[in-house]
């Protein structure tokens, strides 16, 4: 038997006063238990006061929190954008041209359209703050803003009371929030109240067309620049005029408003006039807008609007691009101030030598391929035909100016092709079309597709040339 006398293997509890005393003698003065010795009123009283400032404790800590979360400005979700009303600290310094979130990706803004309360503009606009005035036109102040995550907008405000109604103003959000092309300004959202009526656009950040070509001090455009701007502005409104249901006449076709980016990619802009006309119908009459000095002539006499009155203001902006003149200059010589007036027998003598320089941007000093001045030529010399019927149609223009299929990517170098999906056959067939139906036919009037009515006549010296070599 064990010494304590109990058989192996049986429980027993530790004997607590015997280990107590096995252990080494401490320095320290022996623990009294909690409330040894203290009236049993205080342990209670110590208890209450306890679990009393934990609960205030607790309700401090969830004021604090409540309180932090309303200080957040409130997120509001839109489609697939989360936009905090009030951005102002995210604002980007106004004296800079960062690049644009648009310069990567003209569809980024697609899906995001909103309706935005007034409150929410003034904050992305640092209360529409001088500083942050981009432009004014016509009808308002265009300013730059920026939403949440950054990304830049133009917010046109327009007057209320001045030139665009309400009415206008609807029609034009229903007109471009039906709109998504890389070659047109895409509208992020608008803000109608009582007293105020603003559009929020995408931010374009290389200013106008206007500015580059007619500007003080800046660097002359290029060639290959004018080109691209050419083929895009055109691919713009062919969309417009070709791939919208139903299709949509710009009305204020010009060189200002044709937005670029970084990379020169045009983009059109300001529909504040369009309208929409159905297939049916092959005219819309309305009251005339437009700018002096773009405006057809039909246009403007009658106010008989169609697609072909854009195809005419295109034509002014070709010869912009062309000529680097104003499309009113009152600085040039009686009789030159016209554009238009001043180019149509220019362009004649141009088509008939294959020489260019006379109605070339002196600026220039002959610097371009002159394979695409020819085309830019011939197209801007249909375009501003008297006679509606005998103006090429924007498709017309936008593949005759692209006539290698693609443009030349200023930045890489690389073709980028036609953004539809028009096969090669199909492209010829067009381009014959284009033939027949606009310039070569109009080489055959005395006035190079300047008549007002195509009448036969003598012909262009090149024409004349071909017929007499022809035996014709
Ligand atoms: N989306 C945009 N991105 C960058 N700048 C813009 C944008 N929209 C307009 N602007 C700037 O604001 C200026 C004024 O634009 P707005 O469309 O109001 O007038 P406009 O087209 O020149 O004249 P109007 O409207 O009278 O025909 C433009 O010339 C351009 O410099």
């Amino acid at each position: 038997m064990p010494a304590s006398g109990r058989p192996p293997g049986s429980w027993q509890s530790p004997p607590g006063p015997a280990v107590a005393r096995a252990s080494p003698p401490s320095l320290a003065p022996p623990a009294r238990a909690l409330g040894e010795n203290l009236p049993i009123g205080v342990i209670v009283g110590v208890a209450v006061a306890g679990f009393l400032m934990a609960l205030a404790s607790l309700f401090i800590v969830a004021c604090l929190s409540d309180r932090g979360k309303k200080q957040r400005p409130p997120m509001r979700k839109r489609g697939t954008m989360v936009v905090p009303a009030g951005a102002p600290d995210s604002y980007p310094p106004s004296n800079g041209p960062a690049a644009s979130p648009s310069d990567t990706n003209s569809y980024e803004f697609t899906g995001y359209k909103s309706c935005f309360t007034y409150d929410e503009l003034v904050g992305i606009t640092g209360g529409f703050s001088a500083q942050n005035v981009i432009g004014e036109g016509g009808f308002g102040k265009v300013y730059m803003g920026s939403l949440g995550d950054g990304r830049r907008v133009a917010v046109k405000q327009l007057k209320v009371g001045g030139g665009q109604g309400e009415k206008e103003f609807r029609a034009e959000v229903d007109i471009i929030s039906r709109i998504h092309h890389r070659h047109l300004v895409t509208l992020v959202g608008y803000c109608v109240t009582e007293n105020h009526r603003l559009l929020v656009y995408e931010f374009v950040s290389n200013d106008t067309l206007e500015h580059h070509l007619h500007g003080e001090g800046l660097p002359v455009m290029d060639w290959p620049k004018r080109m691209k701007i050419a083929i895009g502005s055109a691919r713009g409104l062919t969309y417009l005029h070709e791939d919208c249901h139903p299709r949509i006449i710009h009305r204020d076709i010009k060189s200002a408003n044709i937005l670029l980016d970084k990379a020169f990619e045009a983009k059109v802009a300001d529909f504040g006039v369009a309208k929409l006309t159905n297939d049916s119908m092959t005219h819309v009459s309305t009251r005339v807008m437009g700018t002096f000095g773009y405006m057809a002539p039909e246009y403007a006499s009658s106010g008989k609007l169609t697609d072909r009155s854009d195809v005419f203001s295109f034509g002014v902006v070709l010869l912009e691009l062309i000529t680097g003149r104003k499309p009113v200059d009152s600085s040039q010589p009686l009789g030159e101030e016209s554009l238009v007036e001043w180019a149509r027998p220019l362009l004649v003598d141009a088509l008939e030598t294959d020489d260019f320089r006379e109605i070339a941007d002196p600026s220039l000093e002959c610097r371009y391929s002159k394979i695409e001045m020819r085309r830019m030529v011939e197209a801007a010399a249909a375009c501003i035909r008297h006679s509606v019927t005998k103006r090429p149609r924007m498709v017309q223009v936008w593949r005759s100016l692209d006539v290698d299929g693609g443009s030349t990517d200023l930045t890489n170098g690389v073709k980028l092709g036609h953004s539809t999906a028009y096969d090669s056959g199909q492209y010829s067939a067009d381009i014959e079309l284009f033939r027949r139906m606009g310039f070569e036919d109009d080489l055959d009037t005395a006035e190079y597709g300047l008549s007002d009515e195509g009448e036969p006549g003598p012909g262009s010296g090149r024409q004349r040339q071909q017929r007499t070599a022809a035996g014709r």
